[in-house]
């Protein structure tokens, strides 16, 4: 029987000549080689969908901090505060008002939940960008948003984050040249900035920040990715960070148009002056961001360190505020943090600077000693200056009572502005200035005064025009304010002699 088996098994069959043994041989193997296929292709594509699940432990997204986290706008609290009154207060004698702290009445009187148009003023939608001043960039077109890529394309998909990316120690030692001297922008309270540029070309300014003993790793990679979360086109963006070690970093967008403080006071001045459009655009965006730091996220962030070197501008004079959310992350108590925590000399609302308490009124004051500065061109403090003209925020409110708000102005800029802009933002730092922090305005409100179109109008004419005013009288204040006429709605003008 078993030769039989044999025989068959040895017969030739009428393929290629194979004898039977032959071929069964080679279907088997042929099926088996199949199943191998099937199952590893199989596993692949499990393995590949679970990786895009993103799972693994440095890409996991810790829980939002409790600290910060972001909502959607229509949760929002209810109760930002209407002012309804704000564009009858713009003669002098109100001006004078807010100065010597004479009631000024409920500036708070209504409230209810955001409009449509709040919202979008407070995100700083296109819409509301329509409303403000419009300018043209000197430097460069307008980038097209819909093309931009994306700052983090091409970069390995392993580290992507939720919001950003997670650096290596290498990928950042690449970037920046082995942070290189050369690379250095600056250093702050927080540690030295350099300049980089990710492998897919994107340049980036990399924080390497100097608390790195104090914090524990996890509790630092769930701050940042809060702080990751926060999104506003007037923050500076981060895209990420690396932890390795003690190292800790944090990589944002480069900014690439300087800051505020290099603009009004020297650095930048070889590129020439602000003028009065780009300075109070800078501030509306300034203004808007801090609106969201404060009343669109919950729970909200306090700057806690609101000055002009922190409010970077980009080619089309946007502001982008930096370090926000940074004294959080850092936390108090750490030597050379406790200084940063408590802000900087000459921006400090005096209810922080005294007991150390802090709210968001603390960076509204803050805004508001901005908001002076790039009125006057002038430091917050100044020891060179008579002594009289050494803290800007008494000096202001000295010229102010003596009726001399004209003589404020920044003398560099040489289109001034028209009085009743001039009021409204001299009105609208004032009130960002009142020693009762619960008098100052919440952001939200200064947004509205900055963009009032309204100009001030006294209470006299406005009497007057009530009962069919003469015409010249309303001429008169129209070519007062009327700022159609003029050409200057560049965002800087050259040094004379360029
Ligand atoms: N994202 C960025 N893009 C371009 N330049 C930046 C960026 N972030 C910071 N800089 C620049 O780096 C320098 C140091 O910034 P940093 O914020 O660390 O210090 P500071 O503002 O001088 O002081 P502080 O730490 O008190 O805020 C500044 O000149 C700042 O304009």
């Amino acid at each position: 029987m078993a030769s039989g088996l044999n025989q068959g098994l040895s017969r030739k069959t009428s393929v290629l000549g194979l004898r039977v043994w032959e071929l069964t041989a080679i279907i088997v193997g042929l099926f088996i080689i199949l199943i191998l296929v099937v199952l590893s292709f199989c596993l692949s594509s499990r393995k590949r969908s679970r990786r895009a699940k993103s799972s693994i432990p440095f890409t996991q997204i810790p829980n939002l901090s409790r600290e910060i986290k972001e909502i959607r706008v229509d949760q929002v609290g209810a109760n930002i505060h209407h002012n309804a009154t704000f564009d009858d207060k713009f003669s002098d004698k109100e001006l004078e008002k807010v100065l010597i702290h004479s009631k000024m009445g409920d500036n708070s009187s209504q409230s209810g939940s955001f409009t449509n148009i709040e919202k979008e003023v407070i995100m700083g939608s296109q819409s509301c960008e329509q409303g403000g001043i419009r300018m043209v960039s000197v430097h460069k077109p307008s980038p097209n948003p819909v093309s931009a890529p994306s700052p983090l394309s091409g970069l390995p998909e392993f580290s992507h984050l939720g919001w950003g990316h997670w650096f290596t120690l290498r990928d950042l030692e690449v970037a920046t040249g082995w942070f290189s001297t050369e690379n250095v922008i600056g250093e702050g309270g927080y540690g030295v900035v350099y300049r980089g540029n990710l492998i897919n070309g994107t340049p980036v300014a990399v924080k390497k920040l100097l608390n790195n003993l104090g914090q524990a790793e996890k509790e630092f990679r769930v701050e940042v990715e809060a702080i990751g979360h926060v999104r506003h086109k007037n923050l500076v963006r981060l895209l990420g960070y690396c932890i390795e070690g003690t190292h800790r970093m944090l990589v944002y967008e480069y900014v690439n148009n300087g800051n505020l403080e290099q603009w009004l006071h020297g650095a930048m001045s070889h590129h020439g002056y602000l003028t009065w459009e780009a300075r109070m655009k800078v501030l509306l965006g300034t203004a808007k961001a801090l609106a969201y730091l404060h009343e669109a996220i919950e729970p909200k962030v306090v700057h806690r360190d609101i000055k002009s070197s922190n409010i970077l501008i980009d080619d089309e004079f946007n502001a982008k505020i930096s370090d926000f959310g940074l004294a959080k992350l850092l936390g108090a108590g750490k030597s050379h943090i406790t200084t940063r925590v408590m802000g900087t000399f000459g921006y400090v609302a005096p209810e922080y600077a005294n007991s150390g308490l802090l709210n968001e009124k603390s960076d509204v004051y803050s805004f508001g000693v901005v908001l002076l500065e790039a009125i006057t061109g002038r430091d917050p403090v100044d020891y060179g200056r008579p002594s009289q003209e050494v803290n800007l925020v008494d000096w202001l409110k000295m010229m102010v009572a003596n009726r001399r708000s004209e003589e404020v102005v920044d003398p560099k800029i040489d289109n001034r502005p028209s009085t009743s802009d001039l009021k409204r933002a001299l009105l609208t730092a004032l009130r960002c200035l009142d020693p009762d922090a619960d008098r100052r305005p919440k952001m939200g409100q200064v947004v509205r005064m900055l963009e009032s179109e309204e100009y001030p109008i006294p209470r006299e004419a406005r009497r007057h025009r009530k009962s069919n005013a003469t015409l010249a009288e309303s001429q008169t204040e129209t070519s007062d304010t009327d700022k159609s006429d003029n050409p200057d709605t560049r965002p800087i003008r050259r040094n004379k002699g360029r």
